[in-house]
């Protein structure tokens, strides 16, 4: 699903006037009316929860207007309150003059402003994609009185001072929803940590969009939901052998850290790869042979971390970073893993932070190589903080760019970065999966599909990230998200991926 800018929104807005010959009120009622079904759903009978609808100058207004028409007509009764405007728009004006006489209109007055009862249900319709400026005055006076009413809120298409696609400064106030319901596709705001706090629990709702404009309008920003997914992994041929799938090699472990090469290894396993070996410490030799019996087990000469690198010439993809350590000669095989290896690699965990302290050998890095940090490893990487979300996703796009990687965010709404710098937003997962070694298990599962000569880079990161967050969501269902652990995210990465899986077109 593509993220378009406001700008690119106000777009499809038009090319889909023009397409379908339709007039914008046509076109505000088919949202309106979206809403409705949405909130109707979930309203109590008529009578007994009160509804504000507050509403701003512009089509978010207009929105909010037709919505309380929509409301009275299955029997509500909503009061509707109006921001002051020398100019609100056509559309506003419109359905400002279809509203029924008995839906009380009321000039919001910045000195005197409606009290709200807690049990209230508010509407916010103030503004949309069309903010163009920080808050102040009335506007900002009404947003921080029902920031405080205790209410429920709702906002049509953003939570108002927000912006879409852009950071808010940070004394202009915003909406704080429980619910935004929005239209055709999502908002970048959406995604980003900084803005749960006002943006609630969000929804997209179709309003049929013209889709050839969609379709021929380039973005940076992806979403990446089931629809984007599902059917992307090959089915496996009746004639596949272990040789089709691969043989990967995985570095891995060191003292007190052999767990996260035995989840990745078992993840990897799990991930469809045709062989698997593992370059181990002395320490974990046995370890793995008994926890993963269906990986090879390469054991380094020394006892505590890996300190030489075996011959790369059987593998097609490799693996490095969970467990591994950060000592001085583990950071010399990463050197040499660097300098030597032309299959793909994975790079993970201590691998990322070796690079971060050691920035000389980023340009090692080879092409289309994967990188996984969470944000703290990304900060390492990059070598500065961000100043907030919008920043760090530009410093996701500069990074993947200049070392023409896959770079993966790790957090919610995981994001990948590719080497031309689109962005791509993973839909699934929990914060079940905040819990030490699921890291080390999307690792594995991604050096499997890294290996797998089917699938382009990209298809095989995005089918990782998206698998390895919905096995997440299905263990936490058994689990919960608390008694979730890594381990449990394993067993759920087969039936997954069979569920993504192509199926043959029915006869
Ligand atoms: N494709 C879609 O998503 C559709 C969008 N519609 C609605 O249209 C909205 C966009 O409408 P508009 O472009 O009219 O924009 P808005 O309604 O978001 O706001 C624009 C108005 O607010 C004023 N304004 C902007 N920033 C302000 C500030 N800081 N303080 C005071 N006034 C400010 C502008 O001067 C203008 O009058 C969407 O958010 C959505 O709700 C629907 O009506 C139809 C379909
Ligand atoms: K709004």
């Amino acid at each position: 699903m593509k993220i378009l800018t406001a700008a690119q929104t106000r777009q499809a807005d038009a090319a889909t006037l023009q397409a379908e010959g339709i007039t914008s009120a046509e076109l505000m009622e088919r949202a309106a009316t979206a809403f409705c079904e949405w909130l109707l759903n979930r309203l109590p009978l008529p009578g007994q929860r009160p509804i504000y609808i507050f509403c701003g100058p512009g089509n978010n207004g207009g929105d909010g207007l037709a919505v309380a028409r929509q409301l009275h007509e299955a029997g509500y009764q909503p009061q509707v309150w109006g921001l002051p405007a020398a100019r609100p728009s056509a559309d506003f004006t419109l359905n400002r003059r279809r509203l029924p006489t008995e839906v009380p209109y009321q000039e919001v007055d910045a000195k005197k402003l409606p009290p709200l009862p807690a049990h209230a249900l508010v509407i916010d319709a103030l503004f949309g994609t069309g903010l163009s400026r920080p808050l102040t005055g009335a506007a900002a006076t009404l947003v921080q009185h029902l920031n405080q009413s205790g209410a429920a809120i709702v906002a049509v298409d953003l939570p108002s001072g927000l912006f879409a696609d852009a950071p808010q400064s940070p004394d202009s106030p915003v909406v704080r929803a429980h619910h935004t319901v929005s239209f055709e596709l999502p908002k970048l705001a959406f995604l980003l940590p900084q803005n749960a706090e006002f943006v609630g629990e969000w929804e997209v709702l179709p309003i049929h969009l013209d889709s050839a404009f969609i379709h021929n309008t380039s973005v940076d920003n992806y979403f990446v939901d089931d629809n984007v997914i599902r059917g992307r992994l090959p089915a496996r041929s009746k004639f596949s052998h272990k040789g089709t799938f691969g043989h990967v090699l995985l570095l891995a472990g060191s003292r007190g850290k052999i767990g996260a090469s035995v989840l990745a290894a078992r993840a990897c396993l799990r991930g469809g790869v045709g062989l698997l070996t593992v370059r181990i410490p002395a320490v974990g030799y046995h370890i793995m042979q008994t926890s993963a019996p269906e990986a090879m087990t390469l054991a380094d000469p020394a006892t505590d971390f890996v300190t030489e690198l075996p011959d790369l010439k059987p593998y097609a993809a490799i693996g490095i970073g969970p467990g591994l350590g950060q000592e001085h000669a583990t950071c010399e095989v990463l050197r040499q893993l660097l300098r030597k290896a032309n299959v793909p690699l994975v790079l993970d965990a201590d691998a990322l932070n070796l690079l971060g302290a050691n920035p000389g050998l980023l340009p090692l890095l080879p092409r289309e190589s994967l990188l996984t940090p969470h944000p703290k490893e990304f900060e390492r990487l990059v070598g500065k903080p961000a100043r907030d979300d919008y920043h760090r996703l530009e410093q996701l796009r500069t990074f993947a760019r200049e070392y023409k990687c896959y770079c993966v965010l790790k957090g919610a709404y995981t994001t990948l970065a590719a080497p031309d710098g689109t962005l791509y937003f993973n839909s699934t997962g929990n914060p079940g999966m905040a819990t030490g070694g699921s890291g080390d298990v999307l690792t594995g599962l991604l050096l499997a599909l890294r290996a797998d000569k089917r699938l382009s880079p990209l298809d095989a990161a995005l089918l990782g990230l998206y698998a390895h967050g919905r096995a997440g969501d299905r263990a936490a269902q058994q689990t919960g998200e608390a008694g979730l652990v890594a381990g449990d995210l394993v067993r759920f990465i087969g039936p997954v991926l069979q569920e993504l899986t192509a199926t043959p077109p029915r006869l």
